[in-house]
């Protein structure tokens, strides 16, 4: 089955999933407290304004770390308004709004995700026909395409590491790239898992 992007949030972590027919020559890289998805080298080149953006975050804000991710330019409003302090389901529900649905051949939905240093974690998405923010305390996942709401999910890893590899190993097709975070005693742990 084809999802597109994803993202899985639990209390503990979570995974950022790229998953892509059309732009499959991308990578994650670590720059500026961001992971971002960007070209690799040897990608064509698009003007296609979705492909690129940080996609995951770890900010700090007034009640401690939180990690923000997501599948596109919402990443950094969002991260932004958590460093301000407001509460994640409003960070969340104003930058999706604002930002809408993708304005491409397929209404693309935007995904996000955020965790907190409390374990307290948020979803969301923005389609063309809803806007849905909950707050979760197990692992769920909502995608761009056919799991485009947030369902339940069965995701067993215990470290950033473990999270990167088990989103890029999940059987939904086209893999490209992914990223995980776990929380930890001394906050935040990402890491990237680009395949070979
Ligand atoms: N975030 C991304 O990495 C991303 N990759 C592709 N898209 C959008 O989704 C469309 C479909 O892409 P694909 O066929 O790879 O699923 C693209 O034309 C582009 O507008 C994206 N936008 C949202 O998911």
């Amino acid at each position: 089955m084809y999802v597109g992007r994803f993202v899985v949030v639990g209390p503990e972590g979570g995974a950022y999933r790229v998953s892509s027919r059309s732009f499959p020559n991308r990578e994650i890289t670590a720059r500026d407290e961001a992971l971002t998805v960007g070209p690799t080298a040897d990608a064509p080149e698009t003007d296609n304004p979705y492909v690129s953006y940080n996609c995951l975050r770890v900010v700090e804000t007034p009640t401690g770390e939180t990690a923000a991710f997501g599948n596109g330019s919402h990443v950094d409003p969002i991260a932004e308004k958590l460093e301000l302090g407001y509460p994640a389901r409003d960070a969340l529900a104003e930058s999706l709004l604002a930002l809408d649905y993708e304005k491409d051949d397929y209404d693309t939905p935007r995904i996000a995700a955020t965790i907190g240093g409390d374990g307290e974690a948020l979803i969301g998405t923005v389609r063309k026909d809803a806007l849905v923010v909950e707050t979760v305390d197990e692992p769920t996942l909502v995608a761009t395409y056919e799991k485009n709401a947030p369902e339940s999910f069965e995701f067993e890893a215990d470290s950033a590491d473990a999270a990167a590899s088990e989103a890029y190993d999940l059987a939904f097709e086209h893999a490209v790239c992914a990223a995980g975070v776990a929380r930890t005693d001394d906050g935040f742990e990402t890491a990237i898992e680009n395949g070979d």
